[in-house]
C-alpha cells in the first residue's frame, strides 16, 4: 500500500481538504499535458506543413488508453479510468485542432453515441441524413472523419456501409463497439396505457421483436428512418397529447425530454453494434490492429477456397467474411474480409500478395487499432 493511501484522513472536513488538494494537483497536471499537446501541434505543423498535417493519431490514442488500463490498480475500474483519459485526450486534440466528425444522424442516434465514445466529447459533430452523405462529407473535406454503423450482433451487416466502400477512396481509421440498449419511451404527459403505435427504426423494432410480441402485441409497429427520429416524433405528438411511443436509446431519450416506460427491452442482452471511423489517413500500427479488405474474386471454381487458404497458410486470423453483389455484372460478388494484424506486418503482407495473385482486385480498406473502449 502506498503512503498516500495510508494517510487518508477519516473526517469529512479533512477528507474534503484532501480532495481539494488532489484536485488542484490533477488540474495543474492536465494543463501541463495540454501544453505538451499544443507543442505537439506546433512540431507536427512544422514537420508536415499545413496541407499534409495530421493531428488525430488513432494508433497513439489506442496505445495511451491501453497503457492506462494495464497500469490501473483501482479502486476505479479499468474502463472507467480509460474513459477519463479518453476525455483528456479529446480536450487536448481539440486544442491542437477541433475535429469535425460527420455521423449518421439525426442528433441522438446510436452512431452519435459511438462517435462520442470514440473521439470524446470535445468534437464538433455533424449529423448527416444518410450513410453515403457521411462518406461525401469526409471526401469533400467538410468533416475530418465520419462514423457509420457496419454490423449488429443480432441483425447482421449494414449493407449501405459496405457498398459505400466500392465508390470511395476513404480509409477505415478505427472501429467502435457499442452495447445497444433500447427503451420504450413516451412523452411525460402521456399515459403509457393509451399507447396504440410504437415507432422506431426497423432494425430496432427487429431487435425488440420478442419483447414487443409479449408485452405490446396489439400496438402497431411503425418503421421510421432512425430511432432518434422516432423519439422526435413522439415528443412532437406529445404536445398535442397524442399517445404514441418510441423505441430508442439514452441520448435520444434525453435529447427529446421523454420518459422511460420500460428500459433495456432488447431481446438479446449482448446486443452490440460495430461502427467504423472513416477518414483519409493511413493509420500506423498500434500493436493490436485489424485490417479490412475488399476483394473482387475471379469467377472460377474454388475462387473463395483459394482466397481463404491464403490466411490459413500464413497463420493470419480472419475475423469476418461478408459477400455482396459486385453491381458490375450479375452473379458476380465482392468479399469483405477482416483479419487480425496490420497490413505492414510481414504475415499480413504475404496474405495480401497471395490474394492479389488470385483475385481480380484486392483493396486494403484500412488497418486500424482494435477498439479499446
Ligand atoms: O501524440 C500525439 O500525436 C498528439 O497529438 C497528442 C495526443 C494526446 O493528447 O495524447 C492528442 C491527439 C492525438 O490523436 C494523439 C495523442
Amino acid at each position: 500500500m502506498s503512503d498516500s493511501i495510508q494517510t487518508i484522513p477519516d473526517t469529512l472536513p479533512l477528507l474534503r481538504d484532501r480532495i481539494d488538494a488532489i484536485d488542484s494537483q490533477i488540474q495543474a497536471l492536465i494543463n501541463e499535458r495540454a501544453r505538451c499537446a499544443q507543442k505537439v501541434a506546433e512540431v507536427k505543423l512544422h514537420e508536415q506543413g499545413e496541407e499534409a498535417v495530421v493531428f488525430y493519431r488513432p494508433e497513439r490514442e489506442a496505445q495511451v488508453l491501453r497503457r492506462v488500463m494495464e497500469r490501473n490498480e483501482g479502486p476505479l475500474g479499468h474502463e472507467e479510468m480509460a474513459k477519463i483519459f479518453r476525455q483528456i485526450m479529446s480536450s487536448c486534440l481539440a486544442l491542437e485542432r477541433p475535429m469535425r466528425i460527420a455521423f449518421l444522424g439525426p442528433e441522438g442516434t446510436f452512431t452519435q453515441q459511438a462517435a462520442l465514445k470514440h473521439f470524446g466529447a470535445s468534437i464538433i459533430s455533424s449529423p448527416m441524413a444518410a450513410i453515403d452523405e457521411v462518406f461525401r462529407e469526409v471526401e469533400s473535406g467538410a468533416a475530418h472523419y465520419g462514423v457509420v454503423p457496419v454490423e449488429n450482433s443480432t441483425e447482421g451487416v449494414v449493407n449501405h456501409t459496405l457498398d459505400s466502400f466500392r465508390d470511395t477512396h476513404l480509409k477505415i481509421c478505427g472501429e467502435v463497439e457499442e452495447r445497444i440498449h433500447h427503451h420504450l419511451l413516451v412523452s411525460p404527459n402521456i399515459d403509457p396505457a393509451d399507447v396504440t403505435h410504437i415507432y422506431s427504426h426497423q432494425q430496432s423494432l427487429a431487435q425488440c421483436r420478442a419483447w414487443l410480441d409479449r408485452y405490446w402485441p396489439h400496438a402497431e409497429r411503425i418503421a421510421v428512418s432512425s430511432n432518434a427520429e422516432a423519439a422526435r416524433l413522439v415528443s412532437e405528438a406529445g404536445m398535442s397529447a397524442k399517445a404514441i411511443a418510441a423505441i430508442a436509446g439514452d441520448i435520444a431519450c434525453e435529447l427529446y425530454g421523454l420518459v422511460k416506460v420500460s428500459a433495456n427491452i432488447e431481446d438479446r442482452p449482448d446486443n452490440t453494434t460495430r461502427f467504423l471511423v472513416v477518414g483519409k489517413q493511413d493509420v500506423e500500427p498500434s500493436g493490436c490492429d485489424k485490417t479490412s479488405l475488399l476483394i473482387s474474386a475471379k469467377n472460377e471454381p474454388g475462387a473463395l477456397y483459394h482466397l481463404l487458404a491464403a490466411f490459413d497458410r500464413n497463420g493470419v486470423d480472419m475475423t469476418r467474411l461478408e459477400t455482396r453483389p459486385s453491381l458490375v455484372s450479375r452473379w458476380d460478388y465482392v468479399f469483405y474480409i477482416d483479419f487480425v494484424g496490420h497490413h505492414q506486418d510481414k504475415a499480413c503482407q504475404s496474405v495480401i500478395e497471395e490474394l492479389k495473385a488470385r483475385a481480380s482486385e484486392v483493396r486494403v480498406l484500412g488497418s486500424y487499432p482494435v477498439a479499446v473502449l
